[in-house]
């Protein structure tokens, strides 16, 4: 029986997949799993139970990864599982800040009690006229999931568009169009484009890209778009170019109290990714692959720790090893198991940065003690038995 908890609301679609080996936890520290979205994990305990967290999403700034790892907790998120949700809003969001829709639906409200409304919307018109996307130069910072999606529907609408990405994945390449420019630099996407839109995760060395210098760079009358994160734009720096015109508009998915009511800012509350479609789609792959690593040990799309996979689990015991990624870490386990003269069936260990996994399938029941003593191997962080 596994026990999850739900840190925000996640959609039926994905929990009606947890069979009934899976109960609600009632509280997060009986938990052998937790499910979230944005809700802020920083500052959280967490208990021994916790085995997995599954973020239903792709941004993965809420949670303490390097913690997690460390206390052999492994993180998933469900990549490009909302990447067309976010893809469209971003794309509305060129609409919004090309042309006054949302300055005309507030004028019509305004003057709901006009009874000459049809004839006067002809004379006020003109002060919510706009431009055309058509011709317009897109740039786009990050050719991830998502801006691969944007860069290819901005193309189609006939906008001339450059992509920026020194890290871009070659699935990603695949998948972007051809006629999209390849920008070397950052300041070259900076200082050609109209519009400006950046996909990158919130990371130590993306934070706060977005300054001074980089607006300093961008052409008068620019509009930047941030569908990823608000600490990646400095935003009293934003702020200060929209009131002197030099921004035209910036439009974001993340209110701030800085941004929050400026002219010119145009603000939606964290919608990219709030549709039926992309809640279901991300529910349904956070539940699949916590599953998987549950009854499996098998960890797909983990953000702490290595993908590795050894298939169903059979009739073996199978010994799932969370430790550092250094030397003679399989030596020793497979000197404890030889020991009790238990017999390897299958192996496989594989590595990520400062972290690795084994799976080990043997072919006898596994004692605790045996179990205990794995744990004792100095780097381990955590054992796990799935009999
Ligand atoms: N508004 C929303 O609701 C919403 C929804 C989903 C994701 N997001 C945010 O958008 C981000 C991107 O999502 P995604 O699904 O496209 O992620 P992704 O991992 O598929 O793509 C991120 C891309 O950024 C690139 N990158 C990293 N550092 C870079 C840098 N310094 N310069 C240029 N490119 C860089 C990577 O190579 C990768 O191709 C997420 O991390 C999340 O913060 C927001
Ligand atoms: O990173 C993400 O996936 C988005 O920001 C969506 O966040 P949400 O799941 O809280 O809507």
């Amino acid at each position: 029986m596994y026990k999850y908890y739900c840190l925000n609301p996640i959609s039926d679609v994905g929990l009606e997949k947890l069979t009934e080996e899976y109960v609600p936890a009632g509280t997060m520290e009986k938990a052998d799993a937790v499910l979230v979205r944005s809700a802020n994990l920083h500052d959280t305990e967490f208990s021994k139970n916790l085995k997995v967290i599954a973020r239903a999403g792709a941004g993965v700034n809420n949670i303490p990864l390097e913690r997690c790892a460390e206390e052999g907790i492994v993180v998933f998120n469900t990549p490009g599982a909302n990447a067309n949700g976010v893809k469209e809003l971003v794309i509305a969001g060129m609409f919004l800040a090309s042309r006054d829709i949302i300055g005309g639906i507030n004028w019509v409200q305004e003057n709901e009690e006009d009874g000459n409304i049809a004839k006067d919307a002809e004379k006020a018109k003109k002060a919510f006229a706009g431009c055309e996307l058509e011709g317009k130069k897109l740039g786009v910072i990050g050719l991830g999931a998502i801006g691969v999606l944007v860069a290819n529907a901005a193309t189609n609408l006939g906008m001339d568009v450059y992509g920026y990405d020194p890290y871009v994945s070659v699935d990603s390449a695949w998948r972007l169009s051809r006629s999209i420019h390849h920008a070397k630099t950052v300041d070259e996407l900076y200082q050609g484009c109209d519009y400006i839109t950046i996909h990158v995760p919130a990371m130590e060395q993306t934070k706060g890209m977005i300054d001074k210098d980089a607006i300093g760079l961008m052409k008068k009358g620019v509009v930047v778009l941030n569908f990823a994160r608000d600490v990646l734009v400095d935003e009293e720096a934003m702020v200060d170019a929209l009131l002197s015109g030099h921004v035209k508009h910036y439009v974001s998915d993340f209110p701030t109290p800085v941004t929050a009511g400026v002219k010119g800012a145009i603000v939606i509350p964290h919608l990219g990714a709030s549709t039926e479609e992309s809640e279901d789609n991300c529910a349904r792959m956070a539940v699949k692959q916590l599953r998987d690593y549950l009854e499996n040990g098998n960890i797909k799309n983990s953000v702490n720790y290595p993908n590795c996979d050894m298939g169903v689990k059979g009739d073996n015991t199978r010994i799932l090893l969370l430790h550092r990624n250094v030397p003679n870490m399989i030596g020793q386990f497979t000197k404890i198991l030889a020991k009790d003269n238990m017999n390897i069936a299958d192996l496989t260990n594989k590595s990520k940065g400062k972290y690795a996994y084994t799976m080990i399938d043997l072919d006898s029941p596994v004692s605790d003690s045996v179990a205990d003593e794995l744990s004792q191997v100095k780097e381990v962080l955590r054992v796990r038995v799935i009999r």
